[in-house]
């Protein structure tokens, strides 16, 4: 049985990035007065930000924060004007713990990670079944960057109008092991009912969308967030430039409750800041197995003595397939970026 991975605030593994939140220790007391708030969109030191009032703010990084990220989806706590009048600026003088947070490597040789997005809930990956192509690779690449991440995984395979049943169900088999949630769609002029089976999986969470040019993001975004346009504007007011300029991602409320966060400026996915080692405490199960391994295992298939080796051999298919998917994902943070 592919396990369920299930996350409270304690075990998810954020680890304490160097360009990360200071500790709470070192965080001044002050600023009780403060008012709380979400990062929906980030532009050259630029903060976008709602407040939990539903007031939305331009801000900036108060100096006694430090050199320390701030990222979409970061809950803030902002001092100073926070009226959200236009001209005026608020100060961000707090970054709350981060529940999860995606990050990429600027390429796969470069280890120098960036935060991209934090306290989402899943990571939808979203790819054509046809034209284009889709890229398996890529898909394992970014199942990693997700399961790294600490965040769920929804595959939304665009385009199924281009491809058989048979097909659709040979390139989610791929995904079965890795108990990653596959919806096909294929847009309806006539109806928004392939639009309402994506919307079911958003409902009320935090997600983050994915996608090469080209596979049909677009038309997603702007079918699931009526508005988009307009909500985007909100940030075109912030920098006077449109959304696909600079902007590495911007969160979007859902009709229905939860965000959308779109990665319109988000091109490559470097995965050098992921340690092969680490990597398996996303997979509870086969952590507890891993816990056996020699020290410094790198749980690839040419790993001597790995423990997961003799647990598949006495286990059941499902535990092989498992561990061969696994070890997949493993094999496609290496190489070329695909
Ligand atoms: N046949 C078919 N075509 C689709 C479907 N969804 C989107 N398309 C088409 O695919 C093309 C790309 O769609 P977009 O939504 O612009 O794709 P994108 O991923 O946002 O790509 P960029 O705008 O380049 O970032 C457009 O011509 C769409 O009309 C679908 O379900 N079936
Ligand atoms: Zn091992």
């Amino acid at each position: 049985m592919a396990r369920r991975r299930s996350y409270t605030e304690a075990d998810v593994r954020v680890r304490p990035n160097r360009k990360g939140s200071r500790p709470r220790s070192k965080q001044r007391p002050d600023h009780a007065d403060a008012v709380p708030g979400l990062v929906t969109a980030v532009d050259r030191g630029r903060y976008q930000v709602l407040t939990d009032a539903g007031v939305p703010v331009v801000a900036v990084k108060a100096r006694e924060l430090g050199r320390g990220a701030v990222v979409v989806g970061d809950r803030v706590d902002l001092v100073g004007d926070v009226s959200g009048a236009e001209g005026t600026l608020a100060r961000v003088v707090r970054v709350q713990d981060r529940r999860t947070l995606l990050r990429r490597s600027a390429d796969d040789t470069d280890p120098t990670e960036r935060g991209i997005v934090a306290n989402a809930d899943q990571l939808v990956i979203v790819t054509a079944l046809a034209d284009p192509e889709p890229r398996p690779r890529m898909v394992d690449r970014f199942l990693v960057a997700a399961f790294d991440a600490g965040m769920d995984a929804l595959l939304v395979l665009t385009k199924s109008d281009l491809v058989s049943e048979a097909f659709v169900a040979d390139f989610v088999s791929r995904y079965g092991a890795l108990d990653v949630q596959a919806v096909a769609t294929r847009r309806d002029h006539s109806s928004s009912a392939w639009v309402d089976t994506v919307a079911e999986h958003l409902d009320g969470r935090v997600s983050v969308l994915v996608g090469h040019s080209g596979v049909g993001k677009s038309t997603l975004v702007n079918a699931l967030v009526p508005d988009a346009d307009r909500a985007t504007g909100d940030v075109n007011e912030v920098t006077g430039r449109g959304r696909h300029t600079s902007s590495s991602a911007v969160a979007l409320p859902l009709p229905a409750g939860g965000w959308i966060i779109d990665t319109p400026g988000v091109r490559s996915f470097g995965l050098a800041h992921v340690d092969p080692g680490d990597f398996v405490t996303a997979f509870e199960d086969l952590a507890q197995v891993a816990a056996q391994c020699p020290r410094g295992c790198t749980h690839t298939e040419d790993a001597p003595d790995c423990a997961l080796d003799p647990w598949a051999e006495s286990g059941t298919a499902t535990d092989r397939a498992r561990l061969d998917s696994f070890r997949r994902l493993l094999a496609s943070r290496q190489g070329v970026e695909g």
